[in-house]
């Protein structure tokens, strides 16, 4: 049988909520708070015996362009000062502490060279070790009238790789961030790669949520037959941008094996290798493709 995902996993999705609205907490305040608090829902996924471990987009400030300058951390050069990033040493911190594989959701981070910021994952290991990053690659620019306008690249800066992290004892994952879930090239190559799970954390909205956030979800699961998670933060109706909540895991089938309603929780999944197998077998589209006919998905080649 092919191993795409060497032992069982108890995957935990953090559907947080993060206080940084508030104009009660003295400057810097909110993010320790938020630090603690995403700290303590961590320790009670680890308890619930969840291996990995994620939290959504942007856990630990707004999500809004006016927030990000900020918000931002320096990462680089690696690892950063605590005073560079504080969140950086929390995360590490707490995946030791829960000795898990912990996602930290995103956080903006400012590269100090080029001054440009992103929006950016930081993936620790049980030990504590960084063992991978992502910088979301496709940015959130839409214009929906009378909806919602965002236009994350007013601020930050694409990052330019896709991202697969192998977790030694259970297998890869496929990172992405938020809006990259539109763009199922990224999924297909994470999937091509090996991984069993793609992991989303991402913070669609009350607009764009009903309309797309399960069926996109779905989709990268059933075009890959991959496990995949979105992990959003909870409403908030104070905030600015308003999360759609729903965090959800669905099986390489597409079903769906738990969804959050909109308020703050923790989801559980339990992931499996024969799963992924069994419906690789039952609908073999995994070895029917024909790259053959289609070798370059972009459509630019001369042929
Ligand atoms: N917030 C995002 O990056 C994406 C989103 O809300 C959407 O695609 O819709």
């Amino acid at each position: 049988m092919a191993t795409f995902l060497k032992k069982p996993l108890k995957l935990a999705l953090v559907q947080l909520a993060s206080g940084a609205h508030r104009q009660d907490f003295p400057p810097g305040a909110d993010k320790a708070a938020n630090l603690s608090h995403a700290r303590s829902k961590v320790l009670e996924a680890a308890q619930g015996g969840a291996r990995l471990i994620v939290l959504p987009e942007c856990f630990n400030s707004p999500y809004g362009t006016q927030f990000f300058p900020k918000y931002a951390e320096t990462l680089h050069p690696s690892p950063p000062s605590k005073e560079q990033s504080p969140s950086f040493h929390a995360l590490s911190a707490i995946a030791a502490e829960a000795n898990a594989y912990l996602i930290g959701g995103s956080i903006p981070e400012l590269e100090p060279e080029s001054k440009k910021y992103y929006n950016t994952s930081l993936v620790f290991s049980p030990s504590g070790s960084l063992i991978g990053t992502h910088r979301k690659t496709h940015l959130f620019d839409i214009d929906i009238p009378g909806k919602i306008k965002f236009k994350e690249s007013d601020v930050l800066s694409p990052g330019n790789e896709l991202t697969v992290i192998d977790l030694p004892e259970y297998g890869k994952i496929g990172l992405a961030i938020c809006y990259d879930i539109r763009f199922p090239e990224s999924a297909m190559i994470a999937a091509r790669k090996g991984a069993f799970l793609l992991v989303y954390p991402g913070a669609f909205n009350t607009t764009t949520g009903p309309l797309h956030w399960s069926l996109l979800g779905r989709a990268r699961a059933v075009d890959n037959q991959t496990y995949v998670a979105l992990c959003s933060p909870s409403r908030d109706l104070e905030a600015t941008y308003h999360a759609y909540g729903h965090s959800l895991i669905a099986d390489p089938s597409a079903g769906i094996l738990t969804e959050a309603d909109e308020k703050e929780t923790i989801i559980y999944a339990d992931l499996d290798n024969e799963t992924i197998v069994n419906t690789r077998k039952s609908i073999p589209i995994y070895t029917q493709r024909r790259f053959d006919v289609y070798p370059d998905v972009s459509g630019q080649s001369s042929k």
